[in-house]
């Protein structure tokens, strides 16, 4: 049964009047016109690129519902809100709603002329046979306009955060096939995206692929070195001092004010790989008089809710949010100066997506890993254990899976211990863009080449000791998030 065709829509004017939007960012009317013509599409851009907007706006025109598929719930209820303050009949299906809401949100697909333009779900509910069912009676009535898979890298073995319940949305194309389906992410390589378009069963000749520069040139990139023998708390507190005195000169906070800012905090994320960490740090800066809240994935979710609202909104005492990858995607928080590892993260596609969330607004924003390389053995062997951990049934999955991680972190360690080129540069080519990003002194190597080879000499165990370390089993094991 073919989807209603879409008439022609001034797309400016929806921009302005639903979504509150001067004029398009590049590439979006592009995205928006293929998907309105019916084309499958896959959508890599650079986190905060605006990629919401290109199912969100075709959700809205015309007929008919758009099935969102997406990972997350901070995900969802971020974007949710945002459309509902716009007045779009938005809803989500997820394990937080009460049965009776759900049991409505159901009965008005089941009409088969809903009502609800936007339905946000994640991956698993796909997989039930009553959602499509209920699936099925919308489409026979032309009414199933588009589905749009948000952080499709999630969708492939070679992505990170991998969920194996994004394999079976293959059933879309199967069911559907004249159904436009609309795959974003911002961290795809070319395996992920070979992998995600073929799993999705999407046809490699018609799909249109949209492949937008992954570059931020407004992050500043540096890497911070560190040792089993060193403190970086002190390091840490004495650049966020220096960022508040900043901020406290008349003219800049008089500039922070007029955007509802607070001089006297910045608000910032501080990515810690284990729960112990996140806790101790997030309290030891509290009795810094830092505002600071943990966030992972033990805490319950009025805990959670809590923490989130009142950073977002700016509230003195929770300017910077201590998280685990609990708290990651999908955070559009626009003012967030500073983005801080704590330790290597588990791949470089996770480290990218984290720092990302860094200066939506556009503005200097820095992205500060401290890296050390017992965190890199202990990253190395914590991997090991979690691929061991799959059972023997599962040893060629196991294998390639390990293996793929391997090379990502792997890939995250030359760019941590890399004092010859541009952050940038390294980011770009990583993700498969040969090009040379603009980097006007964003980054801790055009700022200061040399300065950084010293840090480095200075600040890292050598490899000898880390060797002698490896090999008495030193490195303690952990849960993370
Ligand atoms: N044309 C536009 N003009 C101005 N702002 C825009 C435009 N399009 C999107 N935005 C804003 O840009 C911000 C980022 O958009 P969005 O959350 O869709 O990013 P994203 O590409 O999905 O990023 P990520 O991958 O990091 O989640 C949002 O606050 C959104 O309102």
């Amino acid at each position: 049964m073919p989807a209603r065709k879409q008439e022609p829509y001034d797309l400016d004017f929806v921009l302005r009047r639903v979504f509150k939007k001067s004029s398009f960012r590049p590439v979006q009317r592009e995205v928006i016109r293929a998907t309105l013509e019916g084309q499958d599409v896959f959508l890599s851009a650079a986190t905060s690129f605006g990629k919401s907007l290109c199912f969100q706006l075709p959700a809205v025109l015309g007929h008919g519902i758009t099935i969102v598929i997406s990972p997350l719930l901070a995900l969802m209820n971020n974007q949710i809100a945002a459309l509902r303050t716009a007045g779009v009949a938005v809803e989500t299906i997820n394990s937080t709603i009460p049965l009776s809401h759900k049991n409505a949100i159901l009965d008005d697909l089941r009409c088969g002329h809903p009502h609800i333009r936007l339905l946000y779900v994640t991956p698993e509910f796909c997989t039930l046979d009553h959602f499509r069912r209920c699936l099925r009676i919308v489409h026979e009535q032309q009414e199933l306009s588009r589905i749009a898979v948000d952080e499709a890298h999630c969708i492939s073995e070679w992505g990170h955060d991998f969920r194996r319940a994004f394999q079976s949305l293959s059933f879309f194309k199967r069911e559907f096939p004249e159904v436009p389906l609309i795959a974003l992410t911002a961290t795809a390589t070319s395996r992920v995206r070979n992998d995600v378009i073929e799993t999705l069963g999407l046809d490699r000749r018609t799909v249109r692929v949209f492949n937008g520069t992954v570059a931020r040139p407004n992050l500043h990139f540096e890497v911070r070195f560190k040792n089993d023998d060193s403190d970086i708390y002190d390091d840490f507190v004495t650049w966020l001092r220096a960022a508040h005195a900043r901020r406290k000169q008349p003219s800049r906070a008089a500039e922070l004010q007029n955007r509802g800012e607070r001089p006297d905090g910045v608000s910032g994320i501080i990515y810690t790989l284990f729960r112990r960490d996140c806790e101790a740090l997030a309290a030891r800066l509290c009795n810094d008089r830092v505002g600071a809240r943990p966030y992972h994935a033990g805490l319950s979710s009025d805990l959670k809710d809590d923490y989130l609202k009142g950073w977002v909104d700016n509230k003195e005492g929770y300017d910077v949010i201590v998280a685990t990858t609990a708290f990651g995607m999908g955070i559009d928080k626009e003012n967030v100066r500073f983005v801080v590892h704590w330790q290597i993260p588990k791949s470089f596609e996770g480290y990218y997506q984290e720092a990302g969330r860094a200066g939506r607004d556009g503005k200097a924003s820095v992205c500060m890993i401290y890296y050390g390389r017992e965190d890199r053995d202990r990253a190395a062997s914590l991997m090991a254990r979690d691929v061991s951990g799959r059972g023997a049934a599962a040893n060629a999955d196991a294998m390639q899976t390990m293996q793929s991680r391997a090379q990502s972190l792997q890939a995250l360690v030359e760019y941590c211990e890399n004092t010859n080129t541009c952050r940038h540069k390294i980011i770009a080519n990583y993700f498969g863009d040969e090009s040379t990003p603009q980097c006007e002194w964003a980054c801790d190597w055009h700022k200061d080449k040399n300065d950084l080879k010293r840090r480095k000499e200075d600040g890292l165990a050598s490899e000898e000791w880390c060797s002698t370390q490896r090999q008495s089993g030193a490195y303690a094991m952990d849960e993370y998030d």
